[in-house]
């Protein structure tokens, strides 16, 4: 089904008429009110979203506190039809993401004013990987759309550990960087940790350095930068205005990149987190009893309708890719949620693509914002 039709379906439908041929029919028949329902919803999450004070993510300093910010925010939005039939929301992240680029250029362009420099991103990428390849594009891209300076130092897969160290050394030692990250995966020749254990801290801006993670996970610490897709959950999450204070949040996935920070960051914010891992026994009953499901396993369809509460909070951080002879690439990506079942159960969902990928990608940017702030003087939060 192509992402527009789900969108489509998704304004449409009414969970008492589960087949989804009849709802794609109803779909195409009501296409006009559907569209002027859909537009009313964007045009909803734009006013919601307008009326925050801060889109850049979580505000780290005050998140053990009952968050001002989620104090502030309008009730959730009814997600009912005229005839108070629930529907499915499914969370707009390019529009989010937006949103946070348009802000984030505003900085920058109010930091040129101010001191005469703009943010700079430096992205190590060793090999030849096409996903790591088109990552990396999508993060250049971001910086220039929003004034930030990106340098790129690829590398060819056989070179050596003290080749890419060499090239984290000079992006720590050049002062108009202000964030250095190592695309990973990196070839099974090479130590990760030990690669990543030489980017400066305070340049960290995926967050994996061991003193950023344990401090995120310190009720009394802040940390300097947080894992960008843990942040771009907290950010779908809270721009959807889905308040977290005691809910049942499991995440699945313990990775350093999304699974575990996610984690700390939710219980930052007063979550009850489940984490699930490979070795998890019955997973699907932990998922059932969760008010919202974060998926970061790389596992495509893992997570079925029926491991969801009906009424749950699904955000798919997986991007899988799945052989599609129809594509122009011969695949397409896919979460790791079964999208068409999820969303016959869900109260809210992001899709794939265009739901968590382009909220990390702003992420990453705002988290390099933060740090030429910081290295200008321009920070209103000191560390
Ligand atoms: N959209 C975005 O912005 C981003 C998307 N991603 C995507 O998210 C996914 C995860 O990425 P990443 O965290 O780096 O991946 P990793 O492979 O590093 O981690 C995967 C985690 O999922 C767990 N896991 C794997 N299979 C299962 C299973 N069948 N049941 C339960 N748990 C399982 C693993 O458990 P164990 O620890 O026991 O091995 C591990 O903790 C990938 O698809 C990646 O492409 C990643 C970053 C950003
Ligand atoms: N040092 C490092 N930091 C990372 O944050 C990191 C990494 N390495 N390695 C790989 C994973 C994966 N990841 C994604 C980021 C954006 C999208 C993204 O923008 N996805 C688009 C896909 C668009 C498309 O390809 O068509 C979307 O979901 O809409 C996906 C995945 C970051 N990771």
């Amino acid at each position: 089904m192509g992402a527009a039709a789900v969108a489509l379906l998704a304004a449409t439908r009414r969970r008492s008429t589960p087949p989804v041929t009849s709802l794609l029919s109803r779909a195409v028949r009501g296409l006009h009110e559907a569209t002027a329902a859909a537009e009313e919803d964007r045009a909803r999450a734009r006013r919601r979203r307008s009326s925050s004070s801060r889109l850049l993510g979580p505000d780290i300093s005050d998140t053990w506190d009952p968050s001002p910010r989620a104090a502030a925010r309008p009730p959730p939005p009814r997600d009912y039809a005229v005839d108070c039939e629930p529907t499915v929301t499914i969370i707009d992240g390019k529009s989010i993401a937006e949103d946070i680029r348009l802000q984030i250029s505003e900085e920058v362009r109010q930091m040129k004013n101010a001191v005469g420099h703009v943010p700079g991103l430096a992205v190590v990428l060793v090999g030849d990987r096409r996903d790591s390849q088109s990552y990396v594009r999508f993060k250049v891209k971001g910086c220039e759309e929003v004034g930030i300076k990106s340098l790129l130092a690829e590398l060819p897969g056989n070179c050596t550990e003290d080749e890419v160290v060499d090239s984290v050394a000079r992006f720590n030692d050049d002062p108009s960087v202000h964030g250095v990250l190592v695309q990973l995966p990196l070839p099974q020749h090479m130590d990760e940790e030990k690669i990543l254990n030489t980017i400066s801290l305070d340049k960290d801006v995926d967050g994996f350095h061991p003193l950023n993670v344990g401090n995120l996970a310190l009720r009394s610490r802040k940390p300097l930068f947080v894992s960008c897709a843990a942040k771009a959950c907290l950010e779908l999450l809270l721009q959807s205005g889905i308040d977290l204070m005691g809910k049942h949040v499991t995440i699945i996935g313990r990775s350093k990149v999304v699974g575990l920070p996610t984690s700390l960051l939710l219980q930052r914010h007063h979550a009850t987190v489940s984490v699930i891992h490979a070795f998890t026994a019955n997973p699907e009953e932990i998922t059932r009893e969760s008010d919202i499901v974060i998926s970061a396993a790389g596992v495509a369809n893992l997570v079925r309708g029926s491991w969801l509460k009906q009424g749950a909070v699904v955000i798919d951080v997986g991007t899988n890719p799945v052989e599609d002879p129809d594509s122009d690439y011969g695949y397409r990506l896919t979460g790791d949620v079964c999208f068409e079942e999820a969303v016959t159960v869900a109260s809210a969902i992001t899709p794939v693509p265009g739901g968590v990928g382009p909220v990390t990608i702003a992420m990453l940017l705002a988290n390099t914002l933060d740090s030429a702030k910081r290295v200008y003087g321009l920070s209103d939060s000191t560390p």
